[in-house]
């Protein structure tokens, strides 16, 4: 794919409104960017979607940055590649660290369908031409301002809402809801706010017809989730528990949920993404593609992703404007309706706005074919 460089633009983002989830409020993002430039000074870009901590996962920015640096970058500078599905296998001696993987594969999936002037979603073999989007909401002060703002989500026309969920924060929040809200497509996420202790008032939400229940207990707890679901006629989803593709596939043969959110940077990017997909399609569970607070670069992988069959769901990838203020591709994401049309020009089909990423960049560093992976043990 004769690629030259690879630069890690990294940007702090202001977001519009506090995220709360039952472990943390975030406010700012910060975000890596990551271009791979070709010989030819052809770009493609992709997105590091580490927490600023390890909150929702282990991986967290700092050091996924370390990580594209020491070792991901230069193996991929040193290591002629003639398909993004390469870059898997090349990553593979090195341990997890998916995000930081993911991000770089973004960029080599992304500079691939432009060399080949094809849109990425005809690429990873997607078929629809528009996908349908969710939101995610957080939780709020009150549950007066959290029904202010799922009325707000419901009028701009989102296919399903989701909201998060915590111990005292459960029950009684979506009855409230659901009291106001009698048919709206609702699910809720708990991010492993749960044990199986809490099994009573997990089962107490099944009274409220959601579309499911992501991620109620531990990441790594898949037999607990499969003794949950046995309880629960409300289908789990998986989410944080889904960090590669042995765990989609442990999750399925437990039967510890019945629906998978895939997130592309959480599972180590587009090629595990696909092979996932193939799986849960084989074993008839249906998918939806989960967000991580992205720019729209990250956005704009995730629609690609959505397009393929089995993501029969909505995902999270709601418009640009949900989180930012001013978005760093032209156009941005938008939803009408809670429907996203999918691009038809090559790659992620926007244009990254280094205009308007000016006021969110804070550091580039540049990677070149000079500098070799940072390893004590490498041949
Ligand atoms: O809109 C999005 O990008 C999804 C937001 C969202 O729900 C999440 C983002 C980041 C980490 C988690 O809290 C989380 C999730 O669990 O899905
Ligand atoms: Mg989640």
């Amino acid at each position: 794919m004769n690629i030259k460089e690879i630069k890690l633009h990294q940007l702090m983002m202001n977001m519009k409104h506090p995220f709360t989830t039952s472990f943390g409020t975030q406010q700012d993002r910060f975000i890596t960017i990551i271009e791979a430039v070709d010989e030819n000074g052809l770009s493609g870009f992709g997105e590091c979607v580490s927490g600023e901590d390890p909150l929702y996962s282990e991986e967290f920015m700092d050091a996924s940055l370390i990580a594209m640096k020491k070792y991901f970058a230069p193996l991929l500078l040193q290591n002629e590649i003639k398909h993004p599905d390469d870059v898997w296998e090349l990553f593979k001696p090195f341990k997890r660290n998916n995000m930081a993987k993911a991000g770089i594969e973004g960029a080599v999936w992304d500079l691939y369908a432009k060399q080949h002037d094809i849109p990425l979603s005809k690429l990873l073999g997607g078929v629809k031409e528009n996908v349908d989007v969710g939101v995610s909401l957080g939780l709020e002060e009150t549950d007066e301002l959290l029904l202010e703002r799922i009325a707000e989500k419901v009028d701009e026309g989102y296919k399903r809402i989701k909201v998060k969920i915590k111990p005292g924060r459960d029950v009684e929040m979506i009855r409230t809801i659901r009291g106001k809200f009698k048919d709206i497509p609702l699910m809720v996420d708990a991010n492993s706010a749960y044990t199986l202790d809490d099994i009573d008032t997990l089962k107490a939400l099944d009274q409220f017809k959601l579309m499911m229940i992501e991620q109620p207990l531990a990441a790594g707890d898949l037999i607990d989730h499969a003794k949950l679901q046995r309880q629960l006629k409300t289908p789990v989803c998986l989410d944080e528990s889904i960090d590669s593709y042995e765990a989609a596939r442990g999750a399925i043969e437990l039967g510890s949920c019945r629906i998978i959110n895939v997130k592309v940077g959480r599972v180590g990017g587009l090629t595990q993404s696909k092979k996932i997909h193939d799986l849960a399609q084989k074993h008839h569970i249906p998918l939806w593609c989960g967000g991580m607070l992205e720019a729209g670069v990250g956005r704009l992988h995730n629609i690609a992703i959505t397009t393929l069959g089995n993501f029969t769901l909505p995902g999270d990838t709601a418009s640009s404007s949900r989180y930012w203020h001013e978005d760093i591709i032209t156009p941005e994401v938008t939803a009408e309706n809670g429907v996203v049309e999918v691009s038809h020009e090559p790659g992620i089909g926007a244009e990254v706005d280094f205009g308007k990423m000016e006021q969110y960049l804070q550091k580039t560093e540049t990677i070149t074919k000079e500098d070799t992976p940072d390893m004590i043990f490498y041949d």
